[in-house]
């Protein structure tokens, strides 16, 4: 399975780096391919190192104004001229999508493949994968947004909240 991952880009504690890294293993011990922003910084970089490390192959989509970040060793780095080419071609190399701990840039990429997915322009499993309870408070929206009638379709239809990297993996393998 090709597995776009969405994830920090900064430097963080134990506390994130362990699922990284045990997300990483089981994708690379699995025989997945990881598609990410491709960059060798923060967390990007300690999940593309564990999906290496366990067998794994990276596929990179890096964007032109961060490709001195982009990792050397990666199976295959892609290079888009601007941030939306590059959600797109992340979205289309991916047979699903996992959301990991991240910032701004990660909410860009989570929201907007949530929003393509709510106007049925793809159909492809999205986890939004909540490693240390982070995304309670997003869950938590998700569920009012859910229960008072502003999403146009069940939640459960939109995106799946896994509390650790072996819950979403069994829900990506459930779904394809
Ligand atoms: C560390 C610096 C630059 C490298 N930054 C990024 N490299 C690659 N991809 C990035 C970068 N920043 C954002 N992205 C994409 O968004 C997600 C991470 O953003 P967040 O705000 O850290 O959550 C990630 O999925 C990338 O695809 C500065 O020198």
């Amino acid at each position: 399975m090709n597995i776009g991952v969405f994830l920090s880009a900064a430097d963080l504690s134990e506390q994130y780096t362990e699922p990284a890294r045990e997300f990483g293993k089981l994708l690379g011990a699995g025989g997945h391919t990881l598609v990410w922003g491709g960059s060798d910084v923060g967390l990007m970089k300690v999940l593309a190192d564990s999906v290496q490390e366990a067998g794994g192959r990276l596929v990179g989509v890096s964007v032109e104004f961060l490709q001195a970040k982009a990792r050397a060793g990666a199976d295959e780095m892609i290079v888009t001229p601007d941030l939306a080419r590059r959600k797109a071609e992340l979205l289309r190399l991916s047979d699903a999508l996992v959301v990991m701990v991240g910032g701004t840039g990660t909410l860009d990429e989570a929201t907007e493949i949530l929003e393509l997915k709510k106007h049925g322009l793809h159909a492809k499993p999205v986890v939004l994968l909540n490693s240390a309870g982070f995304y309670d408070g997003l869950e938590l929206q998700l569920r009012r947004m859910d229960a008072e009638g502003f999403l146009p379709l069940p939640l459960s239809q939109l995106v799946y909240v896994a509390q650790d990297g072996a819950d979403a993996l069994a829900y990506l393998q459930e779904q394809l």
